[in-house]
């Protein structure tokens, strides 16, 4: 189970305006690393404590009155059969159109919740107008307004009644969750069948109730793991027209779901002055972004002209172009002849380790306070900032909390010099952390 909410209907309902509302809007530091765009189609957001994906298919349905039925029908079927809950946009200032109606058809269908969000209910009256859309056999339309917010807050309670806390009991919890990631040929499938080779033994198959893929479950070096098989094979004949937006879908859903995300790179795209693409880069910011561990294969080794230099420059130029986000272990291997595959699921479980730690707050105290007294945060307006304690919260991936008496004052460089004084004293290889700060 993932919380993935996926916003459908047809163009100018309102759609990115809700995916808006919808997602967190706090900038990433990945954002402001050249060559990261920030994806209109995906985005995280809370409510009440429940963690949530947000995808907008909006960019990816074809978008004119006289779209066909099928090419809606395809689009929005991939999309329900990896979202959670469906929201599906209609405008209240329109009515029903056809194209709605078109919707409907393959929305009531789906076996998942559907909710009909009627948009652009900017008044009371409007609102009233909503009731309409009963006739789309759908349920209660929700009325909001995605400009102003109104609304918006009833449809999420409904929305995240279908979404698990963190940490609800499920067989597989403490079992890491892996999934292998990258652009098209890069050697995930390969990947995923070396690792299913002699070396492998499978616990059981667990089959997806709700869709075709399995997650397979191993055992290597007496641990077990479980890897989300992304590749999507079986499905990929059909949907040769939407490679793109189905291997988006993938990626989505297979990172939402994973604790540590694998991502491979073909070494021989790897530029030693620019480093890496920008479809690498966005799919490690991705990963940043959603809290997940991180490990960098640099995948097809046996086809780069090396010596002894090579991976220390390559590793240099990938590192320069990732600054600051420079936590993530890489390893160089050859899926095709064997080369350190096991070093890379040794790294990849030492990453979960990492990510799943919890330092005792007296240990983390002891270290860190004498970390500030050696460089204290520089007042700020000739205010003195007192950092007075710190301690782990109970998330799933590393975050920590510093009281202080003046939150607001602490610039970003101190952030960033805390971070990695946490990294340099504690292993967070391969793990994004976080910093909050509170005042006390
Ligand atoms: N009055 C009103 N207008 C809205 C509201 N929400 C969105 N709009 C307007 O509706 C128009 C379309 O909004 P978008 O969010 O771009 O619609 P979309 O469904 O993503 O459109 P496509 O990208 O074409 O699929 C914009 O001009 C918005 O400003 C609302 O709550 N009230
Ligand atoms: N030389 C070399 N070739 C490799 C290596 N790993 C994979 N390949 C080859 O690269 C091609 C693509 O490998 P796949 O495993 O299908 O890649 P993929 O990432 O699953 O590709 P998609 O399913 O298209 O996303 C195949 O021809 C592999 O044999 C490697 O380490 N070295």
């Amino acid at each position: 189970m993932s919380n993935i909410v996926a916003i459908v209907g047809r163009p100018n309902v309102g759609k990115s305006t809700l995916f808006n509302r919808l997602i967190e809007q706090k900038k990433a530091i990945m954002d402001n690393v050249s060559g990261v765009t920030r994806d209109r189609h995906y985005g995280y957001g809370e409510w009440i404590g429940k963690y949530y994906t947000v995808i907008d298919t909006g960019g990816y349905v074809v978008g004119s009155e006289d779209t066909f039925e099928g090419a809606i029908r395809e689009q929005v079927e991939l999309a329900i059969e990896e979202a959670d809950v469906c929201l599906f946009v209609v405008d209240c200032t329109t009515g029903i159109t056809d194209l709605d109606k078109d919707f409907a058809k393959v929305l009531r269908k789906s076996k998942k919740p559907v909710y009909i969000v009627a948009n652009k209910a900017d008044t009371y009256e409007k609102g009233m107008d909503a009731v309409e859309f009963y006739e789309l056999g759908m349920g209660d339309p929700f009325a909001i307004a995605a400009e102003s917010g109104s609304g918006t807050g009833d449809l999420l309670d409904a929305v995240v009644s279908h979404f698990e806390e963190e940490g609800v009991e499920n067989p597989n919890a403490g079992i890491p969750k892996i999934a292998i990631l990258g652009k098209p040929n890069v050697g995930k499938s390969s990947f995923l069948n070396a690792l299913l080779g002699k070396e492998r033994s499978i616990v059981t198959d667990i089959a997806g109730t709700t869709r075709d893929a399995i997650d397979n479950h191993y055992n290597m070096f007496g641990k077990d793991f479980i890897i989300t098989d992304t590749a999507g094979i079986r499905r990929k004949a059909k949907m040769e027209d939407n490679i793109e937006y189905y291997s988006f879908l993938r990626t989505i859903k297979a990172m939402e779901e994973c604790d540590i995300a694998v991502i491979l790179i073909d070494a021989t795209t790897i530029d030693l002055q620019t480093g890496l693409q920008a479809q690498d880069m966005n799919i490690i910011s991705m990963a940043d972004r959603a809290k997940k561990g991180i490990v960098l294969m640099i995948n097809k080794w046996d086809l780069v002209e090396k010596d002894s230099m090579t991976s220390k420059r390559m590793e240099d130029a990938i590192r320069q172009r990732m600054a600051p986000l420079n936590y993530m272990p890489i390893i160089f291997t050859s899926v095709k002849e064997k080369q350190r595959i096991f070093q890379a699921v040794e790294m990849i479980l030492d990453v979960y380790e990492n990510k799943t730690k919890k330092i005792p707050t007296s240990k983390l105290n002891d270290v860190m306070l004498k970390v500030i007294e050696n460089y204290p945060p520089p007042a700020w307006k000739g205010k003195y900032i007192k950092i007075k304690y710190m301690t782990q919260l109970p998330t799933k991936s590393p975050s920590f909390v510093m009281f202080c008496n003046l939150p607001q004052y602490i610039r970003e460089s101190y952030e960033r010099y805390l971070e990695n004084q946490m990294r340099e004293h504690f292993d967070f290889t391969g793990v994004p952390i976080q910093i909050f700060f509170r005042q006390k």
